[in-house]
């Protein structure tokens, strides 16, 4: 790896993530530029990794790209995957197995030994170039499913250093996680950071169980809260902290452009467009089969047929990014799901209107705020879903507390937007009755539910996550501020 020797060392805070926030553009005269993804991570860690020498250590999303750019004068520090282990690391072992394994096994996740291998390889490779970076003492926060062996090879190589981990997916119930062949690697991978961070509070239980049980560590007894209250892990000497840091976006930035006249001059240009139906529905999502794309055109069709929603007024738009398209399982959902569309609006639709309006590509931000400036229901229905920020930058486009929500119970989002309509996504009448319910809101009852989803979402933006988190993380192992004092623990059960 060719980390620049004036870049060795110089990071107080370092963010290891599998992808950069950038996406490398060669253009037609073959110069390259680097654009930078806006993503809430991104944004939220700015002030941070401006405030201190800071760095970005990932993968550029194409094969073997060894730059190391500044863009924006932050330092990216790339770690070169081969076409090889684009498929063994990333299709294969990050989302062809720990994907589906963390996501209820939706579908059936791949064992493969050398997928195992090329995974181990390539968090070693991130754990290098991350312990090449950082400066005496540095924090480092590694990110995600993809990279869970790197805090233990992290520390290993650079013990000085204080490492974060957070999981932006669900971590599994103990039963489907004991199917994996390596669990006990991953476990004993993610107990080399000082702070591992999940979403939900059962995440972290789940962890702290597995802790116990397969590295035998003894734990804190104890329930987790809710950026309080974390569990401990004794590892030697060393007292792992874990936690539940609900991850959320830029809410402040987005309700302000949200307010714009461009965009509300685009959000009415899109309802002319579409005919000005009296309901338009949106579903905006990566084509991913945890998302439960197909719950809500499912519902939608079984509504039509049933006459509770009129096709003749009713919009349905659903934008769906490509998404992981070399893996099986997505090149089969895709097809399932352009088959519903294509049945609804065969069945319902007429040459001069369609019911689903359905897009397969990226859509670029300002449009997709548009999107939600002018949706009446957003359909969000996941079987099962980390977080899921769609649905709280929805709420906060919506300055005109008008829209509805309609959400899937098994997103980490539905714990906090309690005032969602809010459906199992398996029970296919509670999801048709939730979207007939947000469809009939009464005004009052429609501006009190987004009133109090509003008041969630503005107050707990991404700057609060990461600020937790990086506060927990501060004070972790830190004998000054009593850290390392002793806890009450439990052995294995
Ligand atoms: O990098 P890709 O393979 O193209 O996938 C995109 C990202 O998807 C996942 O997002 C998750 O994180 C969100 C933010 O915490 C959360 O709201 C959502 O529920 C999760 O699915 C993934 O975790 C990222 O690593 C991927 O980059
Ligand atoms: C479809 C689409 C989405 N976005 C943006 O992507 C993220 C998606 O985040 P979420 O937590 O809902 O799910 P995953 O991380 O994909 O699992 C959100 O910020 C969307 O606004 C986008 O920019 N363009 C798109 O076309």
């Amino acid at each position: 790896m060719d980390i620049p020797a004036e870049v060795a060392q110089t990071a107080d805070f370092v963010v290891v993530a599998n992808r950069l926030p950038v996406d490398k553009e060669t253009l037609p005269d073959g110069t390259v530029r680097w654009k930078r993804s806006p993503g809430g991570l991104v944004t939220a860690l700015e002030p941070i990794l401006r405030s201190q020498t800071g760095a970005w250590v990932g993968w550029s999303g194409v094969p073997d790209s060894a730059d190391n750019p500044v863009v924006d004068g932050l330092q990216l520090v790339s770690v070169p995957l081969s076409a090889q282990e684009i498929n063994e690391y990333y299709e294969g072992f990050s989302n062809a197995t720990l994907w589906p394994l963390y996501h209820d096994v939706l579908v059936k996740p791949e064992y493969h030994r050398e997928w195992w291998n090329s995974y181990v390889e390539v968090n070693r490779r991130f754990a290098e170039a991350a312990s090449t970076v950082a400066s005496e003492g540095a924090m480092v926060w590694v990110q995600d499913y993809q990279l869970q062996l790197v805090p233990k090879m992290l520390r290993m190589l650079r013990p000085d250093l204080k490492i974060g981990f957070f999981l932006h997916i669900p971590f599994p119930p103990v039963e489907l996680f004991m199917q994996l062949p390596w669990r006990t690697e991953i476990v004993e991978g993610l107990l080399g950071a000082d702070l591992i961070g999940f979403h939900l509070p059962g995440g972290a239980q789940n962890f702290l169980y597995l802790a116990r049980r397969l590295a035998g560590q003894a734990t804190s007894k104890g329930s987790v809260g809710v950026r309080a209250k974390f569990g401990v892990v004794q590892v030697g000497f060393r007292h792992v902290r874990v936690g539940a840091f609900p991850i959320s976006i830029d809410s402040g930035a987005l309700d302000a452009t949200s307010r714009s006249k461009k965009i509300r001059d685009r959000a009415a240009e899109l309802r002319r467009d579409l005919g000005n139906p009296k309901t338009i529905m949106l579903g905006v999502d990566r084509l991913d089969y945890t998302k439960g794309i197909d719950v809500r055109l499912i519902a939608l069709s079984e509504l039509l047929a049933e006459g509770r929603v009129d096709p003749r007024d009713t919009v349905m738009i659903q934008l769906a990014t490509p998404s992981r398209e070399r893996v099986d399982s997505y090149i089969k959902m895709r097809a399932g799901i352009e088959q519903l569309v294509g049945n609804i609006n065969g069945t319902h639709g007429e040459v001069a209107h369609q019911v689903v309006q359905y897009l397969h590509r990226p859509v670029e931000r300002d449009e997709l705020i548009a999107f939600f400036v002018a949706a009446d229901v957003m359909l969000v229905t996941p079987l099962r879903d980390g977080m899921n920020l769609v649905a709280k930058e929805y709420v906060a486009c919506r300055s005109d507390l008008g829209g509805a929500l309609v959400l899937s119970e098994f997103t980490g989002a539905a714990a906090e937007l309690r005032s969602a309509y809010q459906a199992n996504p398996y029970d296919l009448d509670g999801v048709k009755d939730a979207i007939v319910s947000a469809v009939a809101q009464t005004p009052d009852e429609g501006r009190r539910r987004m009133r109090a989803l509003r008041r969630q979402v503005l107050a707990h933006d991404v700057s609060r996550w990461a600020e937790s988190f990086l506060g927990a993380l501060a004070a972790a192992n830190d004998v000054a501020t009593g850290e390392n004092r002793s806890v009450d623990l439990v052995e294995d059960d």
